[in-house]
């Protein structure tokens, strides 16, 4: 690792026309005076989203050729290279992907090794246009993905529904993604504080209920989550999890929760970005509780007993008497 500080990353993604360009101009505007970098994402080779940007940034990089998500992802890694090796580096990188991209694979690249030392995804922000999100919803798949990666979820463009409505909408989102923050802006106004929220501050699992969006077509989109006072192996977990990541794509969009490992009692964040699972230490557990992994997984009808049966080969069986006395010894303090 290079002496150097981190460049904060801000992917932005969202459905075409939800207000992502202009949240970007008031971000930038805000932070006027920091070196900011864009990497603009646009389908077409004519730069139209370019000119939109407004001039306060640094450098502007368009990545035109096709979609970041799936094609160009060593165009992107050049960008990053060049930024990382630049004399003087950025302070952000706002990244605005094309209104169809699949945000969860662009965050994937923020998890390779090498990208990671240069490189610190601060929030994965998703723009939704109050007024066609939900049909968005029922049409696409990609807009539910684009909410369930995210940590951030703006519902803009309230002025142009009830207020009843937005609340409708909010309980939505909730439903979708348990884990994000959902703010309600127009004209893409957001307070810079957002963005230096953890990213997991309001990540409280035991309060989210397992809940079910049905989709048009007639799949359910659930949130499953597996508890357990066992732990886990560590390789089998990442195995078992990665391969289901692999063959089940398709169906299963995000895996987020905290676990306990087999000898340790360090608290690890687990979660899935893109096809990529990422292990990262979160402090330790309560001495004074008996530690309970939580997994959630959010999805394409997803059922509680296929994830059991996922998770069956990576978990260590604490047997019923030593959890017993665990217990006790808590109680007695
Ligand atoms: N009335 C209203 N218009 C808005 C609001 N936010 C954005 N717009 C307008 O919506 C249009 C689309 O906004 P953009 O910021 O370009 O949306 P985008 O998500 O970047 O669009 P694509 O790049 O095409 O995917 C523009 O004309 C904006 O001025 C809002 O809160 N209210």
């Amino acid at each position: 690792m290079d002496n150097q500080t981190q460049i904060n990353v801000y992917l932005i993604t969202g459905f075409l026309g939800a207000g992502k360009t202009t949240l970007l101009n008031n971000l930038l505007k805000s932070l006027e005076g920091s070196r900011n970098v864009v990497i603009e994402n646009e389908f077409g080779k004519a730069s139209i989203d370019g000119t939109l940007i407004s001039k306060q940034y640094s450098q502007l990089y368009e990545l035109n050729n096709g979609c970041i998500c799936c094609s160009l992802d060593e165009e992107l890694y050049d960008v990053l290279n060049m930024l990382a090796f630049s004399d003087e580096r950025p302070e952000n990188l706002f990244i605005e992907t094309t209104g169809i991209a699949d945000a969860g694979t662009v965050a994937e690249i923020f998890k390779r090794e090498d990208v990671i030392k240069v490189f610190k995804l601060k929030k994965v922000i998703c723009v939704t246009d109050a007024e066609t999100v939900e049909d968005y919803l029922n049409e696409t798949e990609e807009t539910i993905r684009q909410i369930v990666v995210s940590d951030l979820v703006i519902i803009n463009k309230t002025n142009f529904v009830s207020a009843n409505y937005l609340v409708k909408l909010e309980n939505l989102m909730h439903s979708i993604n348990p884990f994000a923050e959902i703010f309600l802006s127009s004209d893409g106004q957001i307070p810079l504080e957002i963005l230096e929220n953890k990213r997991d501050d309001n990540f409280d699992i035991s309060e989210k209920p397992d809940a079910i969006f049905t989709h048009a077509s007639g799949h359910k989109i659930k949130t499953v989550t597996f508890k357990t006072e066992n732990e886990f192996y560590k390789d089998y977990l990442i195995h078992t999890l990665n391969v289901s990541l692999m063959l089940h794509y398709k169906q299963i969009y995000r895996i987020k929760g905290f676990i306990k490992l087999e000898g340790s009692n360090e608290k690890i964040l687990v979660q899935s970005t893109g096809k990529r699972l990422t292990l990262e230490s979160y402090g330790t557990w309560n001495e004074n509780e008996i530690p309970v992994s939580e997994l959630v997984f959010i999805g394409l009808g997803l059922e509680l007993s296929s994830i059991q049966r996922i998770l069956r080969p990576a978990i260590k069986k604490i047997a019923a008497e030593k959890l017993k006395s665990m217990k006790l010894s808590i109680l007695k303090g």
